[in-house]
């Protein structure tokens, strides 16, 4: 039974597992722990952990059958594959000293995948690495993994680091879990398949250092009993930073899973009593009260705002950026831009205070403002700019100018509709090639993509400029893109799920989502309008220092989170920068540029990278590189996987 009902969510993390013992019996396991436990799944061992195959006499169990647990055929395939993650025999250490553990080891892990995998179940849980080297864990899991379609494997890491301070000597035997993950992952060559299963005890690291994992591919959190608290009432709970941790997690489609033995039996004892379960023989599930203390957190989680529901089908799934200059938008593709109601009241904002200082009160009646909106697409912001005249009773006078042949058709509709005849002029043309009949006093515009000046606004608005007089202004007066770096490794496997260079190559459009944002965003390229000089050139380079924070520890980055803010006119502005963002606008997700090669940061280092805008007669391209903590190649030289054309 899912943890609650909360509008919208349809992740994995409304369902909630609980870690048992080996026991052959697994109807009466899923029987005691789904049924009458509430929960939805089980982290059940597959073989009895006192099996060794160095122990199994060669031949005495007839033809080499060995000794399973039960048969498959003991419940259906969906209960096995719905009900029951495998738990790899925890005693499993591949990288001992003694060869013949190491040898039962290999053997054993391979054995129980397979019966896994026979099983179709999900996913298993692959026991923490032993000791900081895992060399000779990882080939084998690797190994394993090359022969696997479908099922994950989720490597158990307690999460813990020692903290900064531990010069004390205190912590001097503790690592940083992370490095196992991510020792064991690059051994395993990012493969999509493996996972991470958090043990989460009593104590935590610090915000920044927790922060990194929602970046990583961590697929269940798994509580022991031991890090609850208890409330006045006896009953288990968890700390504040716990609870916040958790609801991230929930945020995160990352499973919760209760584990341990009971350390809180007086809640079930005041339950039962206040249920009268004890006269009836009926015996609560000793983990209930956890399991019902994490329903209730999920429950006390805020509905999700209507706009992330709707946006939750685009978390993580890349997409190519638009080319509204070089092709032609579809009716879809307004039809998503004109919903955004907050663009455009800015947009009104902006307006309509340019036009009161453009225009006195004195010469309100007398003096026409001419206003050309140059991408006027479908027409929203020319319905923007007559609502800004009307708001400020200033005279207008417009011109839409928009090259989309299909979208000037919508356009005549709209001016027609409106009864807009006498103060709206639709121009079907490129801003670039238009002779204007005059001048005009304010040009507005939206050619903006999500990393500012990728979709060209510079290129077309050097074009328009001839038509905007000397003291014209331009809306928006300038535009800045941001970059921040990212552990993503989902959207690193996506990327690399496609086998070329040039998919690591291209910038996407993507709502990012699980993310790790290992450093606040830093200002890229800014262009602004008009321009005092045409000489000045559209073409950038800039070289951004990163630092991530001390106590984040260990960190990967997978690429850069691209942002953009815009000033409209004077205080009015409008971007998808995290720390400025317009709040309810979702014209725009987030850019992201992959690096080929993931970049490892060590504690406390800094981040070198270079980006660069070029331009060519035909098209515009991003280059991009690293130089510190390490060379990274230079990614797209030429523009030879990702442009935009002109
Ligand atoms: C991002 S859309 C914005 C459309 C509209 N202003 C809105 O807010 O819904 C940009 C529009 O500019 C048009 N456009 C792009 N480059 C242009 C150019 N050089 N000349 C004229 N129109 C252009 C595109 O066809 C598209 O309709």
């Amino acid at each position: 039974m899912p943890l609650g009902e909360r509008q919208g969510d349809k992740s994995e993390s409304r369902y909630c597992g609980v870690e048992t013992d080996f026991n052959d019996d697994m109807p009466h396991v899923l029987a005691f722990n789904l049924s009458s436990g509430g929960f939805d799944f089980v982290i059940a061992p597959l073989m009895d952990p006192a099996y060794r195959p160095s122990l199994v006499q060669k031949g005495s169990a007839g033809s080499g059958v060995l000794p399973f647990a039960g048969s498959d055929l003991v419940m259906s395939p969906s209960q096995w594959s719905s009900h029951v993650v495998g738990k790899i025999s925890s005693w499993i250490d591949l990288d001992s000293e003694d060869e013949t553990i190491r040898m039962d080891s290999e053997t054993t892990l391979k054995q129980e995948i397979a019966w896994a995998s026979h099983l179709s179940l999900q996913a298993c849980l692959l026991p923490a690495p032993k000791g900081t080297s895992c060399g000779n864990y990882a080939r084998c899991v690797n190994q394993i993994l090359q022969g696997l379609s479908n099922m994950q494997l989720w490597l158990r890491i307690p999460l813990v680091k020692p903290d900064d301070d531990s010069a004390d000597g205190k912590n001097d035997t503790l690592v940083d879990s992370w490095e196992t993950w991510n020792s064991f992952r690059l051994l395993c060559e990012h493969h999509s398949l493996l996972s991470v299963a958090l043990d989460i005890l009593g104590t935590l690291p610090s915000a920044n250092s927790l922060g990194r994992w929602f970046g990583e591919s961590v697929r269940a959190a798994i509580i022991n009993t031991e890090a609850f608290l208890t409330n006045a009432r006896g009953y288990p709970c968890l700390s504040k930073r716990h609870q916040r941790l958790v609801t991230g997690f929930f945020n995160h489609s990352i499973q919760i899973i209760i584990s341990g033995k009971s350390v809180h039996p007086q809640a079930n004892v005041a339950a039962d009593a206040s249920q009268n379960h004890s006269d009836e023989g009926l015996q609560r599930h000793a983990l209930r009260p956890y399991l019902d203390y994490v329903g209730y957190l999920y429950q006390k989680m805020d509905p999700l705002p209507e706009q992330e529901r709707f946006e939750l089908g685009y978390r993580d799934f890349l997409q190519s950026p638009l080319q509204p200059l070089m092709d032609n938008l579809e009716a879809q593709t307004y039809e998503t831009f004109e919903k955004d109601a907050m663009k455009y009241i800015q947009y009104q904002r902006a307006v309509s205070k340019a036009l009161l200082d453009r225009v006195p009160d004195e010469e309100a009646f007398t003096k026409t403002t001419v206003l050309m909106v140059v991408g006027a697409g479908r027409g929203p912001l020319v319905r923007a700019s007559l609502q800004a005249a009307e708001e400020t009773g200033r005279k207008l006078k417009v011109f839409a100018v928009e090259k989309n042949p299909n979208a000037v058709v919508t356009l005549h509709a709209l001016v027609k509709l409106e009864g807009w005849e006498d103060s709206v002029t639709i121009v079907s043309s490129d801003m670039r090639h238009w002779n204007a009949p005059e001048k005009a006093d304010i040009l507005v515009s939206e050619l903006l993509g999500s990393f500012g000046d990728n979709e060209l606004s510079p290129e077309c608005l050097d074009g328009a400029q001839r038509f905007l007089k000397e003291d014209g202004i331009s809306i928006p007066s300038s535009y800045t893109s941001f970059l921040q770096p990212v552990t993503a490794s989902k959207l690193h496997n996506d990327i690399k799920a496609h086998k070329d260079l040039v998919h690591f190559e291209t910038a996407y459009v993507v709502k990012i989502h699980n993310v790790a944002r290992l450093a606040p965003t830093q200002p890229v390229f800014t262009f602004t309008h008009p321009k005092l000089s045409d000489k000045e050139s559209n073409q950038r380079y800039k070289k951004l220092q990163f630092v991530i924070p001390n106590d984040t520890g260990s960190a990967m980055v997978h690429g850069f989170a691209g942002y953009f803010d815009a000033t409209l006119y004077k205080d009015v502005h409008l971007g998808i920068e995290p720390s400025t963002a317009t709040p309810n606008m979702f014209s725009w997700f987030a850019i992201f540029f992959p690096l080929r090669t993931p970049i490892c940061l060590s504690p406390g280092s800094n981040l070198d990278v270079h980006f660069w805008r070029c331009c060519g007669p035909t098209k515009v391209w991003y280059e991009w590189s690293v130089t510190s903590p390490t060379s990274s190649p230079i990614h797209n030289t030429n523009g030879r996987s990702y442009w935009v054309g002109l």
